[in-house]
């Protein structure tokens, strides 16, 4: 099994954003966070600048869209060309449709669940996603501890993925460092979302290379 490193670059200085891409040129996904101040409190920014680090960066864009109507707006981030496209379950009226046009339009359709979201309901239907998503803290902020207790949820997903022979990506978002990318990993996550661990030293390449290094050693 391969594994991913997606920085997110809630984590980066929005200032310097094409800069801060460049220095995770290594990594397999960026991670960009589509807030809107109303399925989380905490608010980003949008289509438009999203078009603009789509332009810039030479690493495929893993786009995660924390609002509310993503029927509305995940059809305009597969249509700029973003590789992968997640919108949250708990606000998408009908997933398994919008996953559908999404797929439809070139795009892998990945579905999240907030760390209280039972995965049960998408045990059955995760034929019809390419990713999802297992939040391993509240969205919305990014330096937030890791809970463990979002595990058994990755397990259940890692073991039907693998038991029906399924190309779904599993991620994890929210508190991944050198330590705890090791317990995600061994649950069955292969797609690793970090923000500050990435970030917040001197050389983001070499954070990024250590993660999977440490992703790799401890995969299920
Ligand atoms: O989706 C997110 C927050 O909702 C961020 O991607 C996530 O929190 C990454 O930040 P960190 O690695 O610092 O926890």
């Amino acid at each position: 099994m391969s594994v991913r490193i997606s920085p997110s670059i809630l984590a980066a200085d929005f200032v310097n954003l094409e800069r801060d891409i460049s220095r995770i040129s290594n990594a397999d996904l960026v991670h960009v966070d589509i807030m809107d101040n109303h399925f989380v409190s905490n608010l980003t920014f949008g289509l438009q600048m999203t078009e603009r680090i789509q332009q810039v960066s030479t690493v495929p864009l893993d786009v995660h869209l924390m609002i509310d109507n993503p029927e509305r707006w995940a059809p305009e981030y597969a249509d700029l060309g973003a590789f992968a496209v997640t919108f949250h379950a708990e606000a998408a009226v009908d997933p398994v449709a919008l996953a559908r046009a999404l797929r439809a339009q070139g795009t892998r359709a990945g579905v999240a669940v907030k760390p209280g979201t039972p995965i049960g309901p998408y045990l059955e239907l995760l034929e019809e996603f390419d990713l999802v998503l297992v939040m391993t803290v509240e969205p919305g902020f990014g330096g937030q501890s890791f809970m463990d207790e979002t595990m058994p949820k990755l397990r259940q997903l890692r073991e039907l993925v693998d038991k029906r022979g399924l190309d779904v990506w599993l991620e994890v978002d929210g508190g991944i460092d050198e330590r705890t990318i090791e317990i995600a990993a061994a649950a069955g996550a292969d797609t690793f979302v970090a923000g500050s661990a990435v970030y917040r030293g001197a050389d983001p390449s070499l954070r990024v290379t250590e993660l999977r290094e440490r992703a790799l050693a401890h995969r299920h």
